[in-house]
């Protein structure tokens, strides 16, 4: 029988990734679509490549309502599903966040960086991280996830091979990160503005952002050890894309990279391991749920390069929430991700 989806928050740039991926499935339903501001506005008058495939309304979220579904995706911002998710548990219902409520363990480290106190400590144990690379069978028994975020996606598939085998110095890594705009969501801010960002680069949030506790955090459970990267953002001119520029000293100097990187990856669905020597460029994975790396050794000397790609909006966000709700609700883990990149 179909399983019945809601989403909160629909009409973000996550919301409608969403919808846009969900209406390929043939196991699912959506019964469920929330917006404050445009409850009662048909699905397809605000997003009309979704004419034909979504007969809704946007609805004013209610937990009552979310109870009815199978899942819930929260494509909101941070701090909502904290509030809702306990009570959807209570009925039965399985729920992916797409914001960060649930990915980081240390509560005090958590309140600190997204400044609020949380509302559901105890379910953030409970809650597994979900890249799928790293926890497949955990994400496949799971009640509730938590979908990483864009730069920790691209950032930890990057270094994953390295940190698992300790071949590099860990307390050297350096994460130097590249994001399209709509990183920042559909809402309106002076910074993403096109008068503001196009035709213009810049770093941002270099003292701290608070994507770098959870990437600390995932790389330190895959060594064993604390690991605290150096993670600088950038703002490209761009709309959607994340490209990460991985550094780090190698400690093995005899080890073959490319074959690495190959092996580990060579039962995954969505990484893309490229040729040596090559170059992925953030087009290549637009609107796919793929993450295409790439690991160089300039000069065969001891410093290894890894670039890692992904479209922020669906390997970064809607296309891995719909990876792990595949894996939660017992699909094939490809179901309606089958898409290449969107050239040119
Ligand atoms: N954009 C990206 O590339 C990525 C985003 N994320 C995370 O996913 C989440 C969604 O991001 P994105 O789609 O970009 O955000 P948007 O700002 O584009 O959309 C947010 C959505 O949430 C709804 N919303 C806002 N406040 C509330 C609330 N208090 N209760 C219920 N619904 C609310 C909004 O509709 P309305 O106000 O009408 O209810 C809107 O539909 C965020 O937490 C973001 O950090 C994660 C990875 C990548
Ligand atoms: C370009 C841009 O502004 N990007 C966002 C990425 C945020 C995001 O989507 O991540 P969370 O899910 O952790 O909020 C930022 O740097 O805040």
């Amino acid at each position: 029988m179909s399983k019945k989806i809601g989403i909160v928050g629909a009409t973000g740039y996550t919301g409608v990734e969403l919808l846009r991926l969900l209406v390929n499935h043939p196991g699912v339903t959506l019964s469920y679509v929330t917006s404050r501001e445009n409850a009662g506005m048909r699905v397809d008058a605000m997003f009309p490549n979704l004419r034909g495939y979504v007969d809704l309304t946007f609805s004013t979220p209610s937990d009552e309502q979310l109870a009815e579904c199978d899942l819930v995706f929260f494509a909101t911002p941070n701090g909502v599903a904290m509030k809702s998710a306990q009570v959807l548990l209570d009925a039965g219902v399985k729920v992916i966040d797409l914001a960060a409520d649930f990915r980081i363990k240390d509560i005090a480290l958590w309140e600190k960086w997204y400044g609020m106190t949380h509302a559901s400590p105890d379910l953030v144990a409970e809650a597994v991280y979900g890249l799928p690379e790293l926890n497949r069978a955990a994400v496949q028994q799971a009640r509730l996830v938590a979908n990483p975020g864009c730069y920790p996606t691209a950032v930890t598939l990057g270094l994953l091979p390295l940190v698992e085998n300790k071949l590099i110095d860990l307390q050297g890594i350096i994460a130097d990160t590249k994001s399209g705009a709509s990183g920042a969501g559909r809402k309106a801010e002076v910074a993403t503005l096109l008068c503001e960002a196009g035709d213009s680069f810049k770093a941002y949030a270099v003292a701290g952002h608070r994507h770098q506790p959870e990437i600390a955090q995932t790389l330190s459970l895959m060594a064993g050890c604390p690991i605290n990267p150096t993670f600088v953002p950038h703002l490209l001119p761009m709309i959607r894309g994340i490209h990460a520029t991985l550094y780090a000293m190698l400690q093995e100097g005899s080890v073959d990279l490319q074959q690495l990187y190959q092996s580990r990856y060579a039962a995954e669905p969505f990484v893309d391991v490229m040729p040596a020597g090559s170059h992925p460029e953030t087009r290549s994975v637009r609107g796919a749920n793929f993450c295409r790396i790439a690991v160089h050794r300039p000069g065969n000397a001891e410093r290894v390069v890894v670039l890692s790609v992904i479209d922020n909006l669906v390997k970064g966000a809607a296309g891995q929430a719909v990876q792990n709700m595949n894996l939660m609700l017992g699909f094939a883990e490809d179901t309606a991700l089958r898409h290449p990149g969107l050239l040119p």
